[in-house]
C-alpha cells in the first residue's frame, strides 16, 4: 500500500491527467487537492478523449473513489456540466465526493478576474478568467462561501445578500460593471446545491479512514511547480499550491502519511499565460513543438508557448517537491528533430547560475546555456519497452535523469493510456527522499 502524490514539474499541462489515469489502476482513492476549473486534464482511453477540469482523473475506473479536496475551489456550474458529460458517456460518478470545506466560485469571482486582468493592461497575469484568484482571495480574506454554506440554504441567502452587496460596490465603482441581483444568484446556486448535495462529505475524514484501512491513495496535482503561489514565478502564478506539500494542506492529511512523490515533466517545456520563460522559442522549433504537441489550452484553447527542456527548473522541482522519480511525457513530439537542446544553466549578468532565481525580473533576464544532443529522427510512438527506443532517445532520457539526479520511472510516447513505457514501478520503487549515509536510496518499505 502506498499514498502517492503526482505533481507537475514545470508550468502545468505536463500530462498529469494521463499519468494519474494510468496509476489509478492501482489506486482505491484519487484526490484533487488544489486549483479549480482552470485545470484541464486530458485522458485518452481507447481513442476516446475525456477533458476533466475538477473531477479527479481516476473517475474512469468504476471502483475507484474520487474526492475533490478542501484545497480546491469549486465552480458548481462547470462541475455539473462535467458530471453530465461523464454520465452521458456511461461513466459512473456515484463515487465522487466533494469536500464540504472547499470554497465556491461565484459569478462575481469570474467577473472580477476578467475585469482586473483588463485593468492590469501590460501587467496582466494571463489568467484563465475562471475566477480562481478572486475565489482564493475571498478565502484568505474570510469572506468566501464554502460548500457547507451552499448546502445550508437559509444561511446561504443571508450570507450572499451581504456578500453581493459588498461585491457590487467593487463591480460598479472599480470596474464600471453593472451590479448583480442577489436573488438571481441565490436562485441559480440553489439549483446547483441540490444537484451536488449527495456528493458533499467531510473529505479529510474519508481520506483518514482510507489511510487506516490501508487503501492506496493518489493525490493529483493540477498546474505545476513554477505556477505555485509561494514557490513559482510570482506574480505570474496561480493562487494555490500545486507542489507536493499542497497535497497535505489541500486534503487535511498529515505529511507522515505520504509515501512517495512523482513529478511529471514534458520532454520539452510549455507555458500558457504571461511571465518569463527562458527557453521559449517564439517561432521555428517552438512552432514545430506546438504543432506536433497540439499545444493548445485544454480549458481556454489558448496557444501554449513552447521551448526546450529546462533542467534548472527541473532540478528546482525535484528539490521543492522532494521527488522520488519522474514521468517524462511527450517524448514522441521530439521524434523528427535533427538535434535537441537542453538548458543546463543560466547566464545572469555574465555569471553562470545553476539555481532558479526567485525574482521574476531577474528570471526574465536569464539566458539559457544549452547542451545539444543528437535527435533520433524516427517514430517512438509504438515503443513499449526501453529496448525499443532508439539509442539517441535513451541517451536523451539518461541525460535528463543525470541532470536532475532523479530516476525516470515512466516514459510517455503518445496521449493513449497504452502509449507508455514503465521503467520501474513508480509506486513501490525505492524512496529517494530517504538516502543511506553512502547516498544510495533506502529500499521501499512494504
Ligand atoms: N503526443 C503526446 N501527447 C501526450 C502525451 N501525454 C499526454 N499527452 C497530451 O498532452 C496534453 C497534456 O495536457 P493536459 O491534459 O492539459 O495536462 P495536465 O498536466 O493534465 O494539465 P493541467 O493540470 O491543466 O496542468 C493532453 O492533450 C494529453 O492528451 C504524450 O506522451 N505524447
Ligand atoms: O489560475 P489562473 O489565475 O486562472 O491563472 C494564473 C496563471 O496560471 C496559468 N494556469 C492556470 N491553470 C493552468 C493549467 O491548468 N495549466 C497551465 N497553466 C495554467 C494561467 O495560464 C496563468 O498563467
Ligand atoms: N488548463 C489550461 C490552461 C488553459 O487552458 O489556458 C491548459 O490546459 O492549457
Ligand atoms: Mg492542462
Amino acid at each position: 500500500m502506498a499514498n502517492v502524490v503526482v505533481i507537475g514539474a514545470q508550468w502545468g499541462d505536463e500530462g498529469k491527467g494521463k499519468i494519474t489515469d494510468l496509476l489509478s489502476k492501482s489506486a482505491d482513492i484519487v484526490v484533487r487537492y488544489q486549483g479549480g476549473v482552470n485545470a484541464g486534464h486530458t485522458v485518452v482511453v481507447n481513442g476516446q478523449t475525456f477533458k476533466l477540469h475538477l473531477i479527479p482523473s481516476g473517475i474512469l475506473y468504476p471502483d475507484t473513489e474520487c474526492i475533490i479536496g478542501c484545497g480546491t475551489v469549486i465552480d458548481p456550474k462547470v462541475l455539473i456540466q462535467e458530471l453530465d458529460q461523464l454520465e452521458k458517456l456511461n461513466i459512473s460518478t456515484a463515487k465522487l465526493m466533494i469536500s464540504q470545506t472547499a470554497h465556491v466560485t461565484m459569478p462575481y469571482h469570474r467577473l472580477i478576474d476578467v475585469a482586473s486582468e483588463e485593468q492590469r493592461g501590460n501587467y496582466k497575469i494571463g489568467t484563465t478568467g475562471r475566477g480562481i484568484g478572486p475565489t482564493y482571495a475571498d478565502k484568505s480574506e474570510r469572506t468566501g462561501i464554502r460548500m457547507l454554506d451552499l448546502m445550508d440554504l437559509e444561511g446561504f441567502q443571508e450570507q450572499l445578500e451581504w456578500t453581493i452587496n459588498h461585491k457590487n460596490v467593487i463591480l460598479e465603482k472599480l470596474y464600471n460593471l453593472p451590479p448583480l441581483n442577489p436573488q438571481d444568484v441565490i436562485d441559480e446556486y440553489r439549483v446547483y446545491a441540490e444537484r451536488l448535495r449527495p456528493h458533499v462529505v467531510d473529505s479529510s475524514l474519508k481520506i483518514y479512514d482510507g489511510i487506516h484501512t490501508r487503501k492506496n491513495i493518489l493525490f493529483e496535482g493540477a498546474q505545476g511547480t513554477l505556477l505555485d503561489l509561494d514557490h513559482g514565478t510570482y506574480p505570474y502564478v496561480t493562487s494555490s499550491s500545486p507542489i507536493a506539500g499542497g497535497a497535505c494542506v489541500g486534503t487535511g492529511v498529515g505529511p507522515t502519511a505520504i509515501d512517495r512523490v512523482i513529478g511529471v515533466a514534458k520532454a520539452y517545456t510549455t507555458r500558457v499565460g504571461e511571465g518569463p520563460f527562458p527557453t521559449e522559442m517564439v517561432d521555428g522549433i517552438g512552432t514545430v513543438l506546438g504543432e506536433r504537441g497540439a499545444e493548445f489550452g485544454t480549458t481556454t484553447g489558448r496557444k501554449r508557448r513552447c521551448g526546450w527542456f529546462d533542467a534548472v527548473i527541473g532540478r528546482y522541482a525535484v528539490r521543492i517537491n522532494g521527488l522520488d522519480c519522474l514521468a517524462i511525457t511527450k517524448l514522441d513530439v521530439l521524434d523528427e528533430l535533427e538535434e535537441i537542446k537542453v538548458c543546463v544553466a543560466y547566464e545572469i549578468e555574465g555569471e553562470r547560475c545553476v539555481d532558479f532565481p526567485k525574482n521574476s525580473r531577474i528570471f526574465a533576464q536569464c539566458k539559457p546555456i544549452y547542451e545539444t544532443l543528437p535527435g533520433w529522427k524516427q517514430s517512438t510512438e509504438d515503443c513499449r519497452n526501453l529496448e525499443d527506443l532508439p539509442q539517441q532517445a535513451l541517451d536523451y532520457l539518461k541525460f535528463l535523469a543525470d541532470l536532475m539526479a532523479v530516476p525516470i520511472a515512466i516514459v510517455s510516447l503518445g496521449a493513449g493510456r497504452d502509449q507508455t513505457i514503465i521503467v520501474e514501478d513508480p509506486i513501490h520503487g525505492p524512496k529517494r527522499g530517504l538516502l543511506s549515509v553512502d547516498g544510495t536510496p533506502v529500499a521501499a518499505q512494504s
